[in-house]
């Protein structure tokens, strides 16, 4: 909610005005993300996601509404997929290769 007057992107918003901000677009935004649809989990490489790199990676929202629960929903997603990987035998259904296809790398043999 604005709770004054202001312009956004061009558009005036008068004081009062209940604003959403479009998570699903900003994370496929060609102009934020290369390939952004492209799964390349690298690409958070190295980077301090806390800050919502640069407002333009908010899946959990960012600023006073933003998720509580962050911190803990990241580990339990964290130790669920471990689970799946450890107590499963993977393998793909599609063998079409993508560019950033890792296999070759960290499961040989
Ligand atoms: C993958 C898991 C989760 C995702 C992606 C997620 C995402 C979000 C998002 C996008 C919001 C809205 C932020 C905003 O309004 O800008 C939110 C709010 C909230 N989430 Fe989560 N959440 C997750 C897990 C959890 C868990 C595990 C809890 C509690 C145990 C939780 C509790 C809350 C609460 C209480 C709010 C409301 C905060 C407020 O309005 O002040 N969330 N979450």
């Amino acid at each position: 909610m604005s709770s004054q007057d202001c312009e956004i992107a061009r558009f005036n918003i008068p004081e009062g005005t209940m604003l959403l901000g479009n998570a699903w677009a900003i994370h496929r935004d060609p102009n934020l993300w290369e390939d952004p649809t492209t799964f390349k989990p690298e690409r958070f490489q190295g980077v301090d996601v806390d800050v919502c790199y640069n407002y333009k990676y908010i899946p959990f929202g960012v600023g006073r509404r933003a998720c509580p629960r962050e911190g803990l929903a990241s580990h339990v997603i964290q130790l669920a997929i471990a689970s799946l990987i450890q107590c499963f035998e993977w393998e793909r259904i599609n063998e079409k290769k993508s560019r950033y296809d890792r296999r070759d790398r960290y499961c040989r043999g």
